[in-house]
């Protein structure tokens, strides 16, 4: 193959740097453009996930990694990777990903999320690189009655809850009139469901900045007695144990997907698809707790609490 690169934007968080990991391991050159939002750098400027994606990877693979720290949405950082590197597809995770603090500040997430992702299909668009994957989420769907589950690519989309949910859904729509204007786009939107677990090396995983409102983290700082307990939001929803069901699914099977997504976007029939990245098996918190429980033999302090507003 002659050399090409991907361009992933958040390549440092918790998606993109499983993500990162799978594609140097199946020989692609990555260059990551990450603003370090969710990551505290050390003194060298360098994120603590990107070093660690060095040391997982052998030294061939190190040479084929490069970053960049800026926004995503950086017309000038952006114009000088892309005339740096033949890029040859981006893989789009940047993103704010606060979905509680959503509801108060919607504009945020409109100008973090959709006008920065404008200004990077625009720099796409003048390079000629005009292939995506966009990390979208399974938020994006409308509510549906229990009898619609589980949700299909094809299932009702909008009603969002939340300005993130929402940003994800306007960029969705934003990919889908580029690729009708101009049919040379070639676009895979992968909306994930609930992302958790880490590297089977355990040194790259989940480790947010502050009080974690993901329930997997959360448990695995209860475990490690970072916190005293773990609030369980609700026991009285319709389900076997009365606490919410979520589909969870391992973040390095997400990082493949987008692997696989990439070797089918050259031979994809239409400029723009969406696919579900699920398990398609449904797990309560408490049966969460449970399985964690038996894996790492720590017993989790559990609270019942009302049920977490927008759930
Ligand atoms: O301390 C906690 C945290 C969560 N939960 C429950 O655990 C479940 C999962 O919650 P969470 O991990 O916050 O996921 P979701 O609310 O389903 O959010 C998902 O959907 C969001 C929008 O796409 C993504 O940004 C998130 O990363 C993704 O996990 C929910 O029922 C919560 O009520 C608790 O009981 N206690």
């Amino acid at each position: 193959m002659a050399e090409r690169y991907i361009l992933v934007t958040g390549g440092a968080g918790f998606i993109g740097s499983h993500t990162v990991v799978e594609l140097l391991e199946e020989g692609e050159s990555v260059v990551i453009i990450d603003n370090l939002s969710n990551a505290a750098a050390d003194d060298k400027g360098l994120p603590p996930a990107l070093k660690r994606v060095q040391d997982l990877v052998n030294e061939k693979h190190r040479k084929r990694l490069h970053f960049r720290k800026g926004n995503y949405g950086d017309r000038k950082i952006l114009d000088s990777i892309f005339t740096e590197f033949p890029i040859y597809a981006v893989v789009h995770f940047g993103a704010f990903k606060a979905v509680g603090e959503s509801k108060q500040v919607p504009m945020k997430y409109y100008k973090n999320n959709v006008k920065e992702a404008l200004s990077l299909l625009k720099a796409m668009n003048a390079h000629g690189v005009k292939n995506l994957i966009f990390s979208s989420s399974c938020t994006v769907y409308a509510e549906v009655p229990p009898e619609k589950l589980p949700l299909t690519e094809d299932s009702p989309l909008g009603e969002c809850n939340c300005a993130y949910a929402s940003s994800k859904y306007f960029i969705e729509n934003i990919l889908r009139d580029v690729t009708v204007s101009d049919g040379q786009w070639k676009v895979m939107s992968l909306r994930y469901f609930n992302p958790v677990g880490a590297h089977h090396s355990g040194m790259i995983g989940e480790d947010p900045k502050g009080i974690p409102t993901n329930l997997m983290p959360y448990i695995a700082q209860v475990a490690v007695g970072r916190r005293e307990e773990l609030n369980v939001f609700g026991s009285d929803y319709p389900t076997p144990d009365g606490t919410p069901v979520r589909d969870y699914v391992h973040v390095v099977d997400i990082a493949k997907g987008h692997v696989a997504a990439l070797k089918a976007l050259p031979a994809m029939q239409q400029s723009f698809r969406a696919y579900n990245l699920g398990s398609g098996v449904g797990t309560s918190v408490l049966e969460m707790v449970q399985a964690f429980e038996r894996a790492s033999g720590v017993v989790i302090k559990t609270v019942m609490k009302d049920r977490r507003p927008g759930d």
